[in-house]
């Protein structure tokens, strides 16, 4: 597909996103860590795995379980997705790649609107009730350890505004990646800080992030380290990933388990490498989710569990996404610290391992301190 370079150097770069108002379909993709941001709009086409290599960049996401149930995540995502515009910026550079006609960009700064919205949150009961089946699945030994989660919704007053939220998660949140996926009305978004896996040439790096301590907390980051609970719902993660990755390849590298400070949370991360090998970043991306991060330990049981007993679709949430470039490279990020904004509504989601050692009360304290990600971009 042939793609125009055209120079373009926007003062606010969530103008491009502005430019292109309902029903274009829109990606944004900001990685704090190398400082690019890719904003893409209107679908080209569906591109199958083979074609990847004709488009500057194709959106990759799929859903957290195979089927996806209910209305409210119909239709988003399980795609491969190219658009008709690219804006890049990059710390040296900032340009369009395009294979339309561009409509007029208005170099506007995003006004930092704010919302008022009320909470519905499920009943601090409902998260008793999971809990205690949790537990018990935990002591029958059909599980070790099970990622819960919530679903809380915010309404408010005026629709959300994108910009002004996206601009927030930027702002607030350095180091990770800030996403927005938006289609047919809906903006699935967020501020993630985990790498489920990143190919660049013949190298594959994934995070193994689990086990957390609020950044309120003094010395948190110290406890963190020693905390035998913690530690345990992380090794989880980074044994089996290290078994996933040999699975494909002969050697893995695990990096020394260091602390991730994030606005409102520390948390333990170990980074595993290895070869890519003839394997793409897809391939990659199918055989490592979910990790044990996201689902439990053993998977199968874990996820049979959550399905059976979590009331909401996770959809988006927790899942693969992210963008592939021209040569198969690119970071495929799990969607965590997320919310699905349609209209006045917004659903928010945060989850937590639990393992035989966790406190129901604490870890429910955990995901109201998780979903501060999308709160304070509200
Ligand atoms: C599942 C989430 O976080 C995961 C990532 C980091 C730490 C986690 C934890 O300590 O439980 C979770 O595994 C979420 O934010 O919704």
């Amino acid at each position: 597909m042939n793609y125009r370079r055209i120079n373009l150097k926007l003062k606010h770069p969530l103008a491009f996103w502005s430019a292109f108002p309902d029903p274009s379909e829109r990606v944004f993709w900001y990685d704090s860590q190398k400082q690019t941001l890719i904003i893409a709009s209107q679908r080209l086409t569906t591109v199958q795995e083979k074609g990847i290599k004709n488009y500057p960049y194709v959106f990759y996401s799929q859903s957290f379980f195979e089927q996806v149930k209910g209305e409210l995540w119909q239709d988003m995502g399980n795609e491969i997705i190219a658009f008709k515009h690219y804006y890049i910026q990059t710390k040296t550079d900032s340009y369009v790649l395009s294979c339309d006609p561009l409509p007029d960009i208005k170099d506007q700064e995003t006004v930092l609107q704010h919302h008022s919205y009320e909470e519905e949150a499920p009943e601090y009961t409902e998260w008793v009730k999971l809990y205690k089946k949790l537990q018990e699945n935990i002591t029958s030994g059909k599980t070790v350890k099970i990622v819960a989660s919530r679903e809380v919704k915010f309404t408010s007053l005026t629709p959300f505004n994108v910009e002004a939220i996206l601009e927030r998660l930027v702002q607030n949140n350095p180091g990770a990646f800030i996403f927005a996926y938006h289609k047919s009305g809906k903006t699935f978004l967020g501020a993630s800080p985990e790498i489920l896996v990143q190919k660049t040439g013949n190298q594959v790096l994934s995070y193994a992030l689990a086990g957390t301590m609020p950044r309120a907390l003094e010395n948190g980051a110290q406890l963190l380290l020693k905390d035998s609970k913690n530690l345990q719902e992380h090794q989880i993660v980074v044994q089996k990933i290290k078994e996933k990755l040999l699975e494909k390849v002969s050697q893995v590298k695990i990096e020394q388990t260091d602390i991730m400070t994030l606005k409102n949370v520390y948390h333990l991360q170990t980074v595993l490498k290895a070869k890519a090998g003839e394997h793409s970043l897809i391939d990659w991306t199918k055989h490592l989710h979910p990790t044990p991060a996201l689902g439990g330990h053993p998977s199968r049981a874990a996820l049979d569990f959550l399905r059976a007993n979590e009331k909401h679709e996770r959809g988006l949430y927790a899942a693969p996404l992210g963008l592939i470039d021209s040569q198969g490279n690119g970071t495929i990020i799990v969607a965590i610290r997320s919310a699905l904004l349609k209209d006045k509504a917004c659903y928010a989601y945060a989850g937590c391992g639990i393992v035989a050692a966790s406190d129901c009360q604490a870890e429910f304290d955990e995901t109201k301190i998780k979903l501060k990600t999308i709160l304070e971009a509200l």
